[in-house]
């Protein structure tokens, strides 16, 4: 599919989200900053990534994850645990950056700081109803079908 995307700091012309395999699920984002930003420990801040898209079509959204290999190995996750793009928002996308370690991180200009995944969207009409037809899970949950 073909997103309209717009350049909002030139330093991302030339490095525009791309797929790194064929098999990518994920658009690596960047973090638009003009200094090295350091997160102290469970520090966050919002960072820029320089670009903004328009999905235009309600039936897409995309997730903003974090990278593994930050998440895991130095802590760096997301404020919000997963940023949702709405496919009417046109401002620039933005990376809640969220250091959920007790080490102090600082990100450098230009380095990919999470992922952008487009996924399809089911918009629902709800039917107003007094009772289910019963299914076999019923009220049921919360490990209701037992452990392991
Ligand atoms: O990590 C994120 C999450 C959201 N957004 C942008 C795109 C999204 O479409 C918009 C609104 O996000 P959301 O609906 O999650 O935030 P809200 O707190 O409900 O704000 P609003 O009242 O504007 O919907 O903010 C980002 O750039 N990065
Ligand atoms: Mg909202």
């Amino acid at each position: 599919m073909n997103i309209d995307l717009k350049v909002l700091d030139p330093r991302m012309a030339d490095q525009l989200p791309s797929y790194a395999t064929p098999g990518s699920a994920g658009l690596d984002l960047r973090a638009c900053i003009d200094q090295p930003l350091t997160l102290e420990p469970n520090g966050w801040r919002l960072v820029p990534t320089g670009i903004a898209i328009y999905i235009k079509d309600p039936g897409f959204a995309a997730l903003i994850l974090p990278r593994s290999g930050l998440g895991h190995k130095h802590g760096i996750v997301l404020g919000n645990l997963v940023g949702l793009i709405d496919s009417d928002y046109q401002g620039q996308l933005m990376v809640s950056a969220w250091n959920r370690s007790d080490v102090a991180f600082t990100l450098q200009p230009m380095e990919r700081l999470a992922q952008l995944v487009i996924v399809p969207v089911v918009q629902a009409t709800f039917n107003v109803v007094d009772e289910f037809p019963l299914s076999q899970r019923g009220e049921g949950g919360y490990g209701s079908t037992g452990k392991g």
